[in-house]
């Protein structure tokens, strides 16, 4: 080992005599507040799966499609269906602008999830549980009782399904976060129900909306949509003193219908497209929305739930704002039969969402391991 390594080494070991291991369950947030200067080793990935940072000057040129959801409302409606589907097939990912959820609101949950990771510790931890199923969870990590390396995130879940019921266990404090969330659950489930309309119908499972609303057939599913769950999911990466090491959130698909995802403007998300990662520069006043698993598995494979990651950043902090939606808890996700036939045959099995809430709690985190669980040869 060279001097500089072992000293390296050295440091990383004297930060941490003063942590025990416990130290590591209460989150990112409380390590920084105790003023480490380096990733302490339970963060540092193997070297192979470490972060390459572009380069200053090698920025590339990579642009998620847009899609405009005004555009998607009006007279050019076949258009904008054509770009989603495109985008579904070829990133699995696209930004949706004109979404029209009022700035403000956007503003306020933001504002509201920020204060909620500037408690003390004492306060957040109140929040914390093992049980996957809590209507309220603070935790950090991917999952953090299963984790052989943690990665560098806390996260506040709130379940938001039905919201009369989970309302009285979400947190207090900071007293504007529950009006916060409220609103933005209802708008952000508002705006799913159309994304899921358009997307039903650029699968050819409609001809227009109309029918969507008139045919009982496939599309008593709308009313599933609906009925489905709705997780809010505020992600805290704070500031990395060495984020070459670790990842804010290793690569994964989400297990959903569709993710939507608000990002402050401090990038960090990357996505695998063509075989690389690529960085999703963030849009103000935008969402990035993504292909969640079961939309692969109702999609027969058209739509592809990509592996995306988070990096870290030396000097920021970073907020994002996940809500993932999903049907209900009870029902089945399989292929739809009408993007079955001879020249497409059914590549999944059927799957709900407590055998997914099953096989997490059961597995290290890898990639896509879920839905490659669901593959049928
Ligand atoms: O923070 C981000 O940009 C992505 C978060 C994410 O992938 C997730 O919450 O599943
Ligand atoms: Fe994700």
């Amino acid at each position: 080992m060279s001097p500089a390594i072992v000293l390296e080494v050295q440091t990383h070991y004297k930060e941490e005599e003063l942590l025990e291991s416990h130290e590591f369950h209460k989150g990112v947030q409380h390590l920084c507040e105790r003023g480490i200067t380096k990733v302490p080793r339970k963060y540092i990935l193997p070297a192979l799966d470490r972060p390459i940072f572009p380069k200053k000057d090698g920025a590339t040129n990579f642009k998620l499609p847009i899609i405009d959801f005004a555009q998607l409302q009006g007279p050019d409606r076949i258009h904008a269906l054509k770009s989603l589907s495109k985008a579904c097939e070829e990133y699995g990912f696209f930004q949706l602008i004109n979404h029209g959820i009022a700035c403000q609101s956007i503003l306020d949950m933001i504002e509201a999830g920020r204060k909620f990771f500037e408690l003390s510790f004492e306060e957040r931890s109140k929040y914390m549980s093992k049980d996957m199923r809590a209507p309220v969870r603070y935790g950090t990590s991917f999952n953090q009782n299963k984790d052989r390396v943690f990665c560098w995130r806390d996260f506040l879940k709130l379940d938001c399904h039905p919201l009369s019921d989970v309302l009285p266990y979400w947190p207090s404090s900071p007293t504007e976060l529950r009006q916060a969330a409220v609103n933005y659950s209802k708008e952000t489930k508002f705006l799913y129900i159309m994304v899921v309309r358009a997307i039903l119908e650029s699968l050819g499972l409609a001809e227009t909306t109309k029918d969507i609303d008139e045919n009982d057939g496939d599309h008593h599913i709308i009313k599933e949509f609906q009925d489905g769950s709705q997780l809010l999911v505020v992600n805290c990466y704070p500031s990395c003193p060495e984020p070459d090491l670790t990842l804010g959130i290793p690569p994964h698909s989400d297990y959903g219908f569709l993710t939507l995802l608000l990002q402050d403007e401090v990038k960090g998300l990357q996505i695998q497209h063509e075989g690389r990662w690529v960085t999703v520069e963030p849009i103000p006043n935008s969402f990035v929305i993504n292909v969640g698993d079961h939309l692969e598995i109702f999609s027969n494979g058209r739509y592809r739930s990509v592996l995306h990651r988070v990096l870290v950043n030396p000097s920021k902090s970073r907020i994002s704002i996940a809500s993932l939606h999903s049907l209900p808890f009870g029902s089945m996700v399989r292929p739809s039969p009408k993007l079955i036939d001879d020249a497409n045959p059914r590549r999944y099995k059927d799957t709900d969402f407590a055998s997914f809430i099953e096989y997490i709690a059961s597995h290290e985190h890898r990639s896509k391991n879920f839905l490659d669980s669901r593959r049928l040869t």
